[in-house]
């Protein structure tokens, strides 16, 4: 049996990763998204995830429900297991990772490729405005977060700019997700 490669789609705060995403998987040919467990606050939205409070995750997590798990912007970030389910039913998984667990995700899943988003500080500061979905505080929090590198090791890295129009980022993954695959 195939399983769907997965996708990791990784980058800075406001770099565009859920809308790129999102695009990718509209497009109906056999890319879905991947649905997160996040202790996110109320009100914070965003992305379709499943938002969970601390004891739930804290159940999940010695549960055996996530694959894998991290913290960042004072949130806790799960992977449920059920995508093992999803890998066989569809072409590719997409999935919002934080860069800390991508080596461990390499593992994991085998076929398993990263799209590093890039954009420059301005733009990325430019679009957290524009999305105004934090505090002041966790904007910048989450802009000093932008420096941080991929991890050493990484077998699949495709990096393309955002700071252009979002479908020209989507034609430039499809491509080269085509050249990987060929
Ligand atoms: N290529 C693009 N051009 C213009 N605006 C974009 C582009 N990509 C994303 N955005 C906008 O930037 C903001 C942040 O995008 P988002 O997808 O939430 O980023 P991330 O998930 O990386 O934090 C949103 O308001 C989104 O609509
Ligand atoms: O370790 P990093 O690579 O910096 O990533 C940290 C977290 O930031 C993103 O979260 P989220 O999608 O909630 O935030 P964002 O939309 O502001 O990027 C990403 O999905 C990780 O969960």
């Amino acid at each position: 049996m195939t399983l769907a490669t997965v996708i990791a789609v990784v980058g800075p705060s406001g770099v565009g990763k859920d809308s790129v995403m999102e695009a990718l998987a509209a497009r109906g040919d056999g890319l879905q998204l991947v649905r997160r467990v996040i202790t996110r606050p109320a009100g914070e939205d965003g992305e379709v995830f499943a938002r969970a409070t601390e004891a739930e995750f804290d159940a999940g997590l010695a549960a055996g429900d996530f694959l894998l798990n991290w913290d960042a912007h004072g949130m806790r970030y799960g992977i449920p297991a059920v995508i093992h389910d999803q890998r066989r039913q569809a072409r590719g998984l997409l999935v919002n990772l934080s860069r800390s667990v991508l080596v461990d995700a390499q593992e994991l899943f085998g076929d398993f490729v990263v799209v590093s988003l890039t954009a420059s500080p301005e733009v990325l500061a430019a679009r957290l405005d524009t999305r105004a979905r934090e505090s002041v505080e966790d904007r910048q929090r989450r802009l000093d977060r932008a420096r941080l590198k991929l991890p050493e090791g990484l077998r699949r890295v495709i990096e393309v700019d955002n700071s252009g129009a979002l479908d020209q980022t989507v034609q430039t993954i499809l491509s080269r997700l085509q050249c990987e695959s060929a």
